[in-house]
């Protein structure tokens, strides 16, 4: 089998402490040397569990926005049962045969990210990252293309399906509070990305274990070009953020969702909200794994800065423009 599989190369490398040179990041990216150490700030911690009188949630979902880009939700209403499924049954998939994950793999003709598959773009200087994934839709119903969600194990879709569902509730009143943020009536940011037409973008990411650590990196850094990005770690602490010239680590909290600003909502809110910079890391042990759920205005939608937000003293800081063109122009590296 040809290597390309990570989860190839890492069980080949059990007991070997090199990595190949094309995992090996330059020093201004190796870990070991660009993570803050010490006791440093911490992403902000926001609980739901009064959404009813909302006033604090946004003004605290507004705070993080403005200074992180990121934050993390407790008690957001799903159930430690729909995540634990959600996490199990992708589990499963990732420690199947190689051939049965195989099945699923990405045509290499597509021009849609849907399928196992190692590599997403060009990365600069031919360097890799230590991580395979699986991208398939969860929603709409008119989106999906079944033929990329697995069907081992059995009960894949249903834990899903149920997760989608459940998401949906939280994003929706994200999407409000982040509106009240700005000072608007609730539901504009929504309205502003195409509304009910948003498409849920599932990615499982396996991070298998790796001889340095210190040296690689799992996905490298950049800024999601999603509205939301709402993701589910394992217990594995991994995920890094960029504030003030540092990398911060993301702290692991049981059952929380990771909540990151992506490009669309920065270019709606005008730049008051900003997208945020991360990557992740690996480990030499343990396998990490992540579920982000990338939500994406669909690609004929017009997104640029709310009119309402913009006047003589506030100009357009962001070309409009439609989504399937930011993101050509992302992929390709060119100037949006
Ligand atoms: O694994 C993580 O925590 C981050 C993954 C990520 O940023 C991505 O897949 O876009
Ligand atoms: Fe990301």
């Amino acid at each position: 089998m040809e290597l390309e599989r990570v989860q190839v190369i890492a069980s080949l490398s059990k007991c070997i402490d090199t990595i190949p040179a094309e995992y090996i990041r330059s020093e201004n990216e190796q870990p070991a040397i660009t993570t803050i150490q010490g006791k440093v700030l911490e992403v902000p911690v926001i609980d739901l569990s009064n959404d009813s009188d909302d006033q604090n949630i946004v003004q605290s979902v507004a705070e993080a926005c403005r200074d992180w880009g990121i934050f993390q939700v407790v008690n957001h209403g799903i159930p430690d049962e729909v995540i634990g499924n959600l996490q199990r049954v992708g589990k499963d998939f990732f420690e199947l045969p190689q051939e049965e994950k195989e099945v699923y793999a990405k045509p290499p003709e597509s021009k849609s990210v849907e399928g196992y598959g190692t590599k997403l773009q060009k990365e600069v200087e031919g360097k890799k990252g230590w991580v395979d994934h699986l991208f398939h839709k969860i929603w709409p119903p008119s989106a999906i293309n079944y033929k990329f969600w697995p069907k081992n194990p059995p009960s894949y879709r249903e834990a899903n399906e149920v997760y989608a569902e459940r998401l949906r509730a939280v994003a929706d009143k994200l999407f409000r509070w982040l509106s009240l943020g700005l000072g608007l009536e609730g539901h504009e940011v929504k309205e502003a990305v195409g509304g009910d037409d948003l498409i849920y973008l599932m990615k499982i990411n396996y991070y298998p274990p790796c001889p340095r650590p210190d040296l690689a990196l799992g996905v490298v850094a950049h800024t999601d070009m999603s509205t939301l990005t709402i993701l589910v770690p394992n217990e594995v602490p991994g995920l890094q953020v960029f504030k003030d010239d540092h990398w911060y680590e993301v702290k692991y909290i049981p059952n929380a969702l990771i909540v990151h600003i992506g490009d669309q909502i920065e270019i709606v809110s005008n730049g008051k909200y900003k997208a945020v910079y991360h990557r992740s890391t690996v480990n030499k042990e343990t396998t990490r794994m992540s579920w982000p759920v990338f939500i994406e205005p669909s690609p004929e939608v017009e997104v640029g800065p709310h009119p309402m937000l913009i006047d003589d003293e506030n100009p357009p800081k962001y070309k409009t423009k439609k989504y399937e063109d930011y993101m050509y122009c992302k992929l390709n590296k060119l100037p949006q």
